[in-house]
């Protein structure tokens, strides 16, 4: 079947990663009324007829890391919902699937982390570069071309971690020069039963801190369970949020939560680059997320500089002394006892 075709009967994933299908873009309405834009392999525009004073603008991407596969499957079952009209959307949605030849391949990336090439247009060395331009691009023609007038601008990207985690599931919240800590962000990651988060206080090039710096979009990088292959993932551990991504894109917007599940907060202490080959750390490479290091213990050394953990001890998350030079090797952080009810943190 075309490509097209395909996406219109609901299978955007698999016509997606069918990279024998050529690319077809193409605008269609559905039976309810919602119109879809496929603009780039992987790349669907959905907007619903009624848009109101209260619709957002929601970016959701997903597979941006290829190997990171339960985010894939959710994001291919809202889709489907969507396209085969069985959930209405509020909002403007830009749902993406975002690097193809790497999940076909299994891996986190191709020639380079994609995760890292959200600073601006790269030079089209590999596909990796390619995809982030076209990514970047679709993103800057989503907001930019939205008949929304200040509307507010959410983007999720979803991931899954590589090792174990002391959180199943967790967010990093990008560092930007905007407001995107807002309360209502908070309140999803309660409905969401998100375990942690962590706020960043520098700028990366990642997908979530492009959305953040440059649209001042509520923007988030989940971390929900850890890598599977496609189709192996334990998707009910995921279910709240699941539950809560369907009720974000098909509710003006989410009651406050009442639950007792409370998310914990943790502020990034430093990021540890990799500056030469000698990088290592002095835990196994399976350290689990979260690991918290006694204050004086010794994290690692490169090239004869020793990392230590700082007063008051610090956990480690994301370490992996095998990225490229010059590229974050895993971030510090300390847990925080900042309320996300507090509008102090929602100021930032
Ligand atoms: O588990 C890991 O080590 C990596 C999981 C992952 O891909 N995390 C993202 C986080 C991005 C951010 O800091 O916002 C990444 O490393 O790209
Ligand atoms: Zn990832």
């Amino acid at each position: 079947m075309a490509l097209l075709k395909a996406v219109q009967n609901g299978e955007f994933l698999s016509a997606t990663l069918d990279l024998s299908l050529p690319f077809e873009a193409g605008e269609w309405q559905l039976e309810n009324g919602v119109l879809c834009q496929l603009t780039a392999r992987g790349v669907l525009t959905v907007i619903p007829p009624g848009l109101s004073a209260a619709s957002k603008d929601i970016v959701i991407s997903s597979g941006v890391h290829g190997d990171e596969t339960g985010p894939i499957e959710l994001l291919q079952q809202l889709v489907k919902k969507i396209l085969l009209g069985d959930l209405m959307p509020e909002h403007r949605l830009l749902l993406i699937i975002g690097h193809p030849e790497a999940i076909n391949a299994h891996t986190r990336f191709i020639d380079e982390n994609m995760n890292r090439l959200f600073g601006g247009i790269n030079d089209e060395k590999n596909v990796d570069c390619s995809r982030a331009n076209l990514l970047q691009c679709s993103v800057d023609a989503f907001f930019q071309n939205s008949p929304l007038k200040n509307a507010e601008r959410w983007h999720l990207d979803l991931h899954s971690a590589i090792r174990d985690s002391q959180h199943y599931t967790f967010a990093v919240s990008p560092f930007s020069e905007h407001k995107t800590r807002g309360l209502a962000l908070f309140n999803f990651l309660h409905h969401g039963e998100i375990e942690a988060m962590m706020l960043s206080g520098s700028a990366a090039p990642t997908f979530s801190w492009y959305s953040a710096q440059n649209y001042g979009a509520q923007a988030l990088t989940m971390e929900l369970g850890k890598v599977a292959r496609l189709g192996e993932n334990d998707l009910e551990r995921l279910d709240a949020f699941n539950q809560a991504m369907l009720a974000l894109v098909s509710q003006q917007s989410l009651p406050d939560y009442q639950g007792d599940k409370q998310v914990c907060v943790y502020r990034v202490t430093r990021t540890l680059t990799k500056h030469t080959d000698q990088f290592a750390f002095t835990f196994p490479a399976n350290q689990a997320n979260f690991t918290y290091f006694e204050e004086g213990a010794v994290l690692g050394s490169d090239n004869g500089e020793e990392y230590v953990a700082a007063k008051g001890g610090e956990s480690v998350v994301f370490p992996n002394p095998n990225v490229a030079l010059g590229q974050r090797a895993c971030l510090l952080v300390k847990q925080s006892d900042v309320d996300l009810t507090d509008q102090v943190v929602a100021k930032f």
